[in-house]
């Protein structure tokens, strides 16, 4: 029991608070002199997580755009996935635009947060920006997120809930990315953005080949780790041929509008030198599709060589050296396509038959795609492009006759799609297809087998007579053809 009397009085607690407060400056101050700053910080985090470790049950991950060097992938990720998850009550953010950027871009500005779920489990996000310990020199400033979530959930988060993060930034990007389409000019890339409406659903293909090329994109894109296993040139080559009309061009814009790649159109007739070919194919960026269009007839390669000068280099690896279709597929399985990523070639022709076997050989082009004539199946999707008739309800009632008439032999979709074009009316228009297949019928029967091999076998000598070269009016015709047909 403690009585008033056993207390110290007043005076004499305050006198001793007061020298041992005076001890306590001293002690502080001495230590501020003797022991080094980093020394003090190492010593005060110590005692911090000493004091609230066993407390916090909360694990922060802190991401910066910084990965020795290179960018964070993560990073990268978090700013875009974030961008589609701001809160409108948030106050401060930061606003940007490329030169290819349809909208703007919105991002999290210095302290603005943004709370997630995934999996019921809670995140918080935070953008922060430091700006050491120089107030206002920007040079120091750093920038990262904050991801704060239970401790708990670490090993979904890490494991599960990033990867998530990375899916989605790459969706966002793909949906927002515009797609260029570079074109030659002077030897020179010249880009025009690419707004193609050609698309998978839209193309008149058979289904199941529909499928299996996109079944060979998606394997081909997936597969990243599969080709740098087995160390090949992450690329892909397909050679489309068939009549002219049948869609090679569509099915390029298909391609591209599927992967979101852009579209360089290297137009091999205004290429005359290696030299020239390795630089402009180097200057192709990843994630892209070159397209060497008609080559039985762009490339006249023999009278290359003969127009070559004399003392002109006739080795392939010399700069000088006039193009050859050797040299032209070496560097494109060699430097190019080993010096990027993502990288697809296609070659069109109207004649397979014509090509260079060193073209044909296995290996070369991955796959080969036949376009062909219009088949019925073709026609019910230009039908459903053209005039918004839908396969699934009542079929219109010139179907039974079209497809009598149309037997994947005698007609292109490009000249089905002229007709269906002619009217809004879908009777209209149907009739005025069925008039011309019944006269195209009529024409192919009155053909006959012999008649026919003759009529082919003239139009063939006929085109070996007139080789194209640059000026040639058909060449000519046909590349303004494709430049309308890229850009509208
Ligand atoms: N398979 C198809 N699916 C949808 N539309 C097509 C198809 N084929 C042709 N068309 C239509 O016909 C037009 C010309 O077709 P496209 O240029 O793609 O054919 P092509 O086979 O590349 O011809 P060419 O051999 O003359 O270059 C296209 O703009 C498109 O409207």
């Amino acid at each position: 029991m403690f009585f008033s009397k056993d207390l110290p009085s007043p005076t004499s607690f305050f006198t001793a608070y007061a020298s041992m407060a005076g001890y306590m400056m001293m002690i502080r101050s001495m230590a501020h002199q003797l022991i080094p700053g980093p020394v003090q910080d190492f010593i005060y985090s110590s005692l911090h997580s000493l004091l609230f470790r066993s407390t916090s049950t909360t694990l922060t991950l802190t991401i910066d755009d910084d990965n020795m060097g290179m960018h964070n992938e993560i990073y990268q990720a978090a700013q875009t996935y974030l961008s589609t998850k701001i809160s409108p009550e948030a106050a401060r953010l930061r606003i940007s635009k490329g030169h290819r950027d349809k909208h703007v871009n919105l991002y999290l500005s210095d302290g603005e947060t943004v709370n997630d779920v995934y999996q019921n489990v809670e995140l918080k996000w935070r953008f922060v920006t430091d700006r050491g310990d120089k107030k206002g020199d920007d040079d120091v400033r750093s920038e990262y997120f904050e991801l704060s979530f239970d401790k708990k959930h670490k090993d979904l988060i890490l494991n599960s809930y990033i990867p998530h993060v990375e899916t989605k930034a790459k969706e966002i990007r793909d949906e927002r990315r515009i797609l260029m389409l570079h074109s030659l000019n002077s030897l020179r890339w010249e880009s025009v953005i690419l707004e193609h409406p050609s698309t998978f659903k839209t193309i008149a293909m058979e289904d199941e080949l529909k499928r299996d090329v996109m079944e060979d994109l998606d394997r081909f894109i997936r597969r990243k780790d599969y080709y740098k296993k087995v160390g090949k040139a992450w690329k892909r080559g397909y050679l489309l041929y068939g009549p002219p009309g049948t869609g090679k061009s569509s099915l390029v814009a298909a391609m591209a509008n599927y992967l979101k790649f852009d579209v360089y159109d290297l137009q091999l007739a205004s290429v005359m030198r290696d030299s020239d070919l390795r630089r402009l194919l180097l200057a192709t960026r990843n994630r892209s599709i070159l397209v060497i269009e008609d080559i039985d007839c762009a490339v006249d390669f023999p009278n290359r060589l003969e127009q070559q000068q004399p003392g002109e280099g006739k080795n392939c690896g010399d700069s000088q050296a006039p193009l050859t279709l050797s040299g032209l597929l070496n560097f494109i399985d060699g430097l190019w396509s080993s010096c990027g990523d993502e990288r697809i070639i296609i070659f069109t022709t109207n004649h397979k038959d014509r090509l260079d076997p060193a073209l044909l050989r296995p290996g070369r082009m991955d796959m080969h795609i036949y376009m062909g004539h219009c088949t019925f199946q073709g026609f019910k999707t230009l039908a459903s492009n053209y005039l918004g008739l839908n396969d699934t309800t009542m079929p219109h009632r010139l179907y039974t006759n079209i497809e009598r008439l149309m037997d994947g032999e005698v007609i292109t979709p490009a000249q089905v799609a002229e007709e269906l074009m002619k009217s809004e009316d879908a009777d209209v228009a149907l009739e005025g297809l069925v008039n011309v297949l019944e006269k195209m019928r009529f024409k192919a029967n009155e053909l006959s087998p012999v008649l026919k091999k003759k009529e082919s076998r003239l139009e063939r000598d006929e085109m070996r007579a007139r080789p194209d070269t640059e000026g040639s009016p058909r060449k000519n015709s046909k590349r303004i053809k494709k430049l309308v047909l890229f850009w509208t």
